[in-house]
């Protein structure tokens, strides 16, 4: 095992790492912003380096900065969390260059991987039903229109580099082809450094299902069961839980062994997401994460395994020591992101001292956050500031713990979506589970 790992990111993921660290008996290095020296994640640290200015592309997103804290340091690994540089393959192979043990998949799974048409072609050679579409970029306007006649419109254009939302172009008719593919094109260049653009059919109602994978060196692979995510605004994920409750058991286990055998054909090792989509009974391979996600907590509460920590063990080169039948779904848990937002003025960031910070307790409440009373809550980076964990023995119950911890959590000093979680419990659609990704969307308005 590792005697000194940087947690090369901050807030509530840093802090999860950190902890998962201590547990294990490894060291910790934290690196900051100027943004985050008072505070944060610094705390939990044993030592901690300042990498730069708030601005993520000076620190954070820093290559050099974030090796050269390793260095001095004299950490052995490093853990990249999730967003920042999670899932840049370039930085993975130069952590490897520089004799660092990078916690997470091989640079080269991650590239494979990470190109959503290797993927999709990957997963087919893996029989893992993919989303109906080419495999391959779309160079011509033809391409896209044969897959609408194939399947009928819509059809959705995605961006060969896009991912969590960003770089989809919903077409619902030939006449539009020709400008979304253009518009698809110019924004991958743009937000992705890459042009290159593939069709699907777009599932206008679906589930987002996501399973997580963990997988070591030693050839062993397993799943720890599926994530429901399709409480969405704008693609950012509002509330997630598991297990999911419109999957049956036979499903559940399709989905599960499916999952193992796309990401075993690719080589994969470390902690990883495979996401899909479920509509009328059937689920179509949509993308990987190659990274441990913000909402891999739910999954942790129902299967009492600690991702993180298996992540650090399998960097180490240990073995999985769980087979797949020693992995049970027992309860029902849900997470809700505490954002510094303002849901009453379309959810706009919300910034300011945290005056009041009372969080829930009590039985089934996990709180993973970084702040305390007093912190200064910027703008800097993304509004999440915690994360609130219930979990119970069941859905039914886990609805009515989350009212109750949701209704003690204070914070005061700036808006959060508190307000608006506490409304979704009472509503209809979601609290019978039958919530698809467009649903709140259009009950917000969005889609109009
Ligand atoms: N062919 C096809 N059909 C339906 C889809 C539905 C989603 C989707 C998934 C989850 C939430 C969404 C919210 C609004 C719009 C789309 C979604 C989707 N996403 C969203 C982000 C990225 N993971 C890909 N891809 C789709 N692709
Ligand atoms: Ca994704």
């Amino acid at each position: 095992m590792f005697s000194k790992v940087l947690v090369a990111n901050r807030g509530e993921i840093a802090v999860r790492v950190m902890r998962a660290c201590e547990e294990l008996g490894v060291r910790t290095v934290a690196v900051y912003s100027e943004a985050d020296k008072h505070g944060g994640h610094v705390r939990y640290a044993d030592e901690a380096y300042n990498i730069g200015p708030a601005r993520a592309a000076d620190s954070y997103l820093d290559h050099e900065a974030v090796l050269d804290a390793a260095e001095k340091a004299g950490a052995d690994a490093i853990h990249p969390g999730y967003g920042f540089l999670a899932e840049n393959a370039e930085f993975a192979a130069k952590v490897d260059d520089r004799g660092f043990t990078w916690i997470g998949p091989d640079a080269q799974a991650m590239e494979s991987l990470g190109e959503k048409t290797k993927a999709r072609s990957l997963m087919q050679e893996a029989d893992v039903p993919v989303v109906p579409g080419t495999t391959e970029p779309v160079t011509s306007v033809d391409e896209i229109t044969d897959v609408a006649e194939e399947y009928g419109y819509p059809v959705a254009i995605k961006a060969e580099g896009g991912g969590g939302g960003r770089g989809l172009k919903v077409v619902h008719s030939e006449d539009e082809v020709e400008e979304q593919f253009e518009t698809a094109q110019r924004e991958g260049e743009a937000y992705f450094d890459n042009d290159s653009v593939y069709v699907e059919k777009y599932l206008e109602a679906p589930h987002h299902i996501e399973v997580q994978i963990i997988a070591d060196h030693h050839g062993n692979v397993r799943h720890l069961g599926e994530r429901d995510c399709s409480l969405q605004r704008r693609h950012q994920k509002v509330i997630e839980e598991a297990p999911s409750s419109i999957l049956t058991d036979d499903l559940r286990e399709q989905i599960g062994e499916a999952a193992k055998r796309g990401v075993d054909a690719a080589n994969y090792t470390n902690a990883g997401t495979v996401e899909f989509l479920v509509e009328d009974g059937e689920f179509f391979f949509m993308e990987v994460n190659t990274r441990i996600q913000v909402e891999h907590t739910v999954t942790e509460q129902i299967t009492g395994i600690d991702i993180v920590k298996w992540q650090l063990r399998i960097a180490a080169d240990e073995e999985l020591a769980f087979e797949q039948a020693d992995v049970d779904i027992e309860g029902h848990a849900m997470e809700f992101r505490i954002n510094a937002e303002n849901p009453a003025k379309n959810f706009e960031p919300a910034s300011g001292t945290l005056e009041t910070y009372d969080p829930a307790g009590g039985i089934g409440v996990r709180i993973d956050d970084a702040i305390r009373q007093g912190d200064e809550i910027g703008g800097d980076y993304d509004s999440m500031i915690a994360k609130l964990i219930i979990s119970a023995g069941d859905r039914e119950e886990c609805l009515t713990r989350s009212e109750r911890a949701l209704s003690e959590f204070e914070i005061e000093g700036f808006h959060t979506i508190i307000p608006f979680h506490r409304l979704m419990l009472t509503d209809e659609a979601f609290s019978n589970g039958e919530h698809t990704t467009n649903y709140l969307d259009e009950v917000l308005d969005h889609s109009r």
